[in-house]
Parts: C-alpha cells; sequence; structure tokens
C-alpha cells in the first residue's frame, strides 16, 4: 500500500484541508460517519492512500491538523467530514500568530513542533509503506508560512527519503490587506524550496481573477476560491486515488517534473472552471479540454505561461474518453507551439486518464506544469518583500522573536537564485561551456 499522511498547517491550510477531505469523501463514497456507501468498489481500491480503516469498516481521513490558533478545532470538526476528525488528530494552542511568521517558526511555532512530529509519526507508524507528506498551507500567515516551514524541515529531516508534496498559497494584497505576508511568503518560500519534493503553488490572486473574469462571480469569496484550490487538489491527485493505467505514486511525479534540484513549483490549470454548484457553461470535449488547459486564464498563478518554457508538465483527464485523442490533442498543440517548450527535454508532458470523473461534470483536466514562467509570481513577491525590507517596515515584530536581518537578506537571495536558475533554463544557458559545440555552431559563441 502506499499511503500517504496529510498535513494541515495553519487557518487557511486547514480549510482548503477540510474541503479536500470532503471532495474526496464524496468521490469515494465514504459517508460523513466513516462509512463507505458508494457505487463502485473502484472506490476502495486505493481508499488506503488517504484513509485509515478503523473499526467496523470505517475509513478516517489520515491527517494532522496544525494550527497555533485554538479556533481551528471547531473550525475542523464543524464541517460536514468534521466528525471523521478526531481530536486526537488537531494540534493547537494559542490564538494565531499575528501574521508573524517568526512567531510561527520560532516562539510559538516551538511550543507546537513536537506533538504535531508525535502526531504525525503516529500516523506514519500505522502505514504498511508510506510514500509521503501532502502539506497544505499558506504563505501569507504567520502559522501556515512560519510554523508550515518548520514543520517542512523537521519532515524533510526525519523522513529524507520520503516525498513531501505541499499545496501553497501564494498571498494577495487584492485578497488580503496584511501588509506584511510579502515577508512571511519570501521567508516560506526560502524553507518550501530546500524541504518540499514538488510544491504546487496557487495565487489568491490569480484565483480571484478567475472567479470575477471567468466565473462572472460579482463579489467572490474565499469559498469561491478555495473551491478551485480543492479541485486542483482532487484533479491532481485522481492518478494515485483510484487505479488506473499508472500504478503510480507521489514519487513518480517527483522523478519526471524535477528536472534539477529546486525547480520543483508547479503552476495548475483546471478546466472546466466551475463555481461551486454550477455546471460548465460550455460544451466538453477533448480538444477543448487540451485548448484551455494551455490558456493563461485557467491558471491558477498569475503567469503568462508564454513568457516562459514548459521544462515539464503533467495532465491528469477525468472521464470517458479516447486515449488516443487526448495524445493526438497534445501532440497537435506541442507541433503548433513548439516555441512554449524546452526543448532540451523529450517527451515534456505526461497525460494519464481517470475514468471516474469529479462530480459536476463528465469530463476534466488538471495540468500541472513547471514553467519557467514561475519567475513571474517569485519576481512580484520578491518585489513586494524589497519595498517593505529597504524601509525595514516591520522588521521589530520579527526580530523581536529571535530573527535577524541577516535572515530576510538571505531569503532575498536564495529566491532570486531561484529566479535566475529558471531563467538560464529558459533561455537555454544552463548549457556548461565543457558541451561540445553544436555542428556549425561558432566555438567562440
Ligand atoms: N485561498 C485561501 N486563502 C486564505 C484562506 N484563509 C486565509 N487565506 C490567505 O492566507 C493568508 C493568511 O493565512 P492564514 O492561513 O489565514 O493565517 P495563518 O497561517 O493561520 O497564520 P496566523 O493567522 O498569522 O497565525 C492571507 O493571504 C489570506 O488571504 C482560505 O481559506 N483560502
Ligand atoms: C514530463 C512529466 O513526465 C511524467 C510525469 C509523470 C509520470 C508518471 C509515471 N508514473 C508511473 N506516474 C506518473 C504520474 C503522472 C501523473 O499525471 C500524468 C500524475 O498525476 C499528477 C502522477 O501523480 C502521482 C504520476 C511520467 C512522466
Amino acid at each position: 500500500m502506499r499511503e500517504i499522511v496529510v498535513v494541515q498547517v495553519g487557518n487557511c491550510g486547514n480549510v482548503i484541508g477540510s474541503k479536500f477531505w470532503e471532495l474526496i469523501s464524496d468521490e469515494h463514497g465514504i459517508e460523513p460517519d466513516g462509512v463507505w456507501r458508494g457505487n463502485t468498489r473502484l472506490q476502495l481500491e486505493r481508499i488506503e492512500v488517504y484513509y485509515a480503516e478503523g473499526r467496523k469498516k470505517r475509513y478516517f481521513p489520515r491527517c494532522a491538523c496544525l494550527d497555533i490558533d485554538q479556533a481551528i478545532t471547531s473550525a475542523v470538526q464543524s464541517g460536514p467530514y468534521g466528525r471523521l476528525i478526531d481530536s486526537n488528530n488537531i494540534v493547537t494552542k494559542g490564538d494565531g500568530t499575528g501574521n508573524n511568521w517568526a512567531r510561527g517558526y520560532y516562539t510559538d511555532g516551538l511550543e507546537l513542533v513536537q506533538p504535531s512530529l508525535d502526531l504525525i509519526r503516529r500516523h506514519c507508524e500505522s502505514t504498511d509503506c508510506l510514500q509521503g507528506f501532502q502539506l497544505s498551507q499558506s504563505l501569507g500567515g504567520g502559522t501556515g508560512s512560519g510554523f508550515g516551514s518548520l514543520i517542512l524541515q523537521k519532515l524533510s529531516e526525519e523522513y529524507p527519503d520520503r516525498i513531501i508534496n505541499t499545496y501553497s498559497v501564494i498571498p494577495s494584497i487584492m485578497v488580503s490587506t496584511v501588509v506584511v505576508e510579502p515577508y512571511n511568503c519570501v521567508l516560506g518560500l526560502n524553507v518550501l524550496m530546500e524541504t518540499a519534493s514538488e510544491a504546487i503553488c496557487m495565487d489568491n490572486e490569480a484565483m480571484n481573477d478567475i472567479c470575477t473574469k471567468t466565473l462572472k462571480i460579482s463579489f467572490p469569496t474565499i469559498r469561491d476560491v478555495n473551491h478551485l484550490i480543492c479541485s486542483v487538489m482532487t484533479g491532481v491527485t485522481a492518478c494515485f486515488r483510484f487505479p488506473g493505467q499508472l500504478n503510480t505514486d507521489l514519487r513518480k511525479i517527483m522523478t519526471n517534473m524535477v528536472p534539477f534540484p529546486r525547480l520543483s513549483f508547479f503552476t495548475p490549470s483546471l478546466v472546466p472552471l466551475m463555481s461551486r454548484g454550477s455546471k460548465p457553461y460550455y460544451k466538453i470535449s477533448v480538444p477543448s479540454l487540451v485548448q484551455n488547459m494551455f490558456d493563461s486564464s485557467y491558471n491558477m498563478c498569475r503567469i503568462d505561461p508564454r513568457h516562459g518554457k514548459i521544462l515539464t508538465a503533467a495532465a491528469v483527464f477525468r472521464g470517458r474518453m479516447s486515449p488516443r485523442q487526448v495524445d493526438q490533442a497534445l501532440l497537435a498543440v506541442q507541433d503548433k507551439n513548439a516555441m512554449w517548450f524546452a526543448e532540451w527535454v523529450p517527451n515534456n508532458i505526461k497525460s494519464a486518464i481517470c475514468d471516474i470523473p469529479p462530480r459536476g461534470t463528465r469530463m476534466s483536466a488538471t495540468f500541472i506544469c513547471n514553467n519557467t514562467a514561475i519567475t513571474e509570481t517569485l519576481r512580484r513577491q520578491v518585489g513586494r518583500f524589497r519595498s517593505l525590507l529597504k524601509k525595514k517596515a516591520f522588521i521589530h515584530w520579527y526580530t523581536g522573536e529571535g530573527m535577524e536581518e541577516k535572515d530576510f537578506i538571505d531569503a532575498e537571495t536564495n529566491v532570486v537564485e531561484l529566479i535566475t536558475q529558471y531563467v538560464q533554463y529558459q533561455e537555454d544557458k544552463h548549457r556548461s561551456t565543457m558541451e561540445p559545440a553544436e555542428e556549425g555552431e561558432n566555438e567562440n559563441d
């Protein structure tokens, strides 16, 4: 069995985590009492990936709900599937970090880290063959980013050979009024690049735009945005939640999607886009799914994919469709738009089909891309970070909790280095000087 331990950190991490459990429980026929009352045994074939089986054939989420705010307990347990989240799976204390990464990583976080790791270890010890961890967090929050960074570091130290997959929400000045979030985000990115096997990044700015411009929601709420996030999470995980053509797991996606260390930041796209409870608003077909997968208006990060190059990508198609038609449509996009793809990575798109569609549509596609255009998102956060740092604005809240100004400068340097690495591979300048010049290429170039 290839179990995953889900770790939800902070308010956002737990809210989207709870919604994730709602959606996959519905897909797997697990009722709020933990009993399977589904309609096909396919729903149970890989149920152990996310659920631990209890007495009387009941299934419980294998999750650790962590927050430096005790309010999370009622938030997690008051949801439709809240009864399935045992209080022993919740570690919380205090009333939040006040948007302060340093309190999440140092002072308040240090009080919670050991009970959190003890809970996670209890889950790991009850697995048969642990494949790794799925962590959800906001990079703008003091807990999600600060305590999330501490947990990520501890997991990478204590389980060095396990995969760590994150769903990381990028803060937006359109969605949040908290001024210090660029600090929390860059400090969090600095740890993420060293600890996560793959980080699926979703930008509140992009998702808010999708809600208003594409879904025509006049005043989108955070629940509308979370619906998009959790639809991505259920789409990406479909390959290993249901049996299919790929006997797959998190390691397989990392091995094939991360060409170089640290270049592990993926941007997800989701087709069709549906608001909560709505039906897709256009005729669905494989060609339309593939065409829209590459359209920036379906991307959960505010980037223009055409400004970068796709290093690697994975597309999960759900529903009954012709594999041949999927392959043909993907090949057609690659043939027509070769400039969108890094030519030095052959076969850099992998697709898989999961027969079971998500609720509300007969077919869908979830597309995760390792696109160098992620630098647009990274640069935006670094720019906001620098604006604050050059004035040393609000730094005292962080230095008062044990940080030094050097920590900020180091984090910025590392994220800028990551941006530089992505740009090198985008511009194909990474070739070592030792590589032989191409035939006819001037050796003095
Ligand atoms: N998409 C989404 N973003 C959220 C949600 N809740 C908060 N955010 C965003 O996440 C950032 C704040 O993170 P939170 O998770 O609320 O805070 P926290 O991590 O619990 O940290 P503290 O409250 O500072 O201790 C802001 O950018 C919010 O806009 C949510 O449910 N969904
Ligand atoms: C350029 C990317 O190439 C890939 C990516 C993934 C895989 C792969 C191999 N196995 C056995 N499983 C996967 C795989 C593929 C997925 O989507 C197409 C996944 O969903 C996101 C996945 O999740 C774990 C694994 C091969 C080549």
